[in-house]
């Protein structure tokens, strides 16, 4: 029983740690992805097919906590801290599957992510503001 109670406690002291208030980078992540693969001796498994599949497992556990609820509003009122937490969780799942994947895949995510802005803003220009 005794080592129940101090599980959580540890865990949640591990964490702490690695909570810092930081606007992160998606690099800073992808390092810390790569030190926690190559720790673990994972890199083995994390093949571009693997982590794919993982990644879309996670956006199906994403879709489970908004499955059945209707029309979510911006800001879902009525969601509890623990919800809200659950869902941090498995964004973050599928966020770090994606840096992950597309580290596996050699691409820049960042450097993609903002080509593909400068493309959609040509392709969906904004209508002009002045006269
Ligand atoms: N081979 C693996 C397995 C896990 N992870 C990391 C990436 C994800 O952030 C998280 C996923 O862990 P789980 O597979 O345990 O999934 P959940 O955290 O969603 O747990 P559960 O499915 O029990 O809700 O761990 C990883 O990098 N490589």
């Amino acid at each position: 029983m005794e080592s129940e109670t101090k599980v959580p406690a540890a865990m949640e002291e591990e964490v702490k740690k690695e909570v810092v208030a930081v606007d992160v980078s998606l690099k800073q992540l992808s390092k810390k992805l790569d030190d926690f693969a190559k720790e673990r001796d994972w890199e083995q498994y994390h093949k571009p097919r693997n982590l794919l599949l993982a990644m879309i497992g996670e956006v199906g556990e994403l879709s489970e906590l908004f499955m059945w609820k209707g029309e979510v509003p911006k800001g879902l009122p009525g969601w509890g801290e623990a919800e809200k937490e659950h869902l941090g969780e498995e964004l973050s799942d599928v966020l770090l599957y994606l840096i992950r994947l597309s580290d596996m895949c050699g691409v820049d995510l960042g450097d993609a992510a903002i080509r593909k802005i400068a493309k959609n803003a040509v392709k969906y220009p904004a209508p002009s503001k002045g006269a």
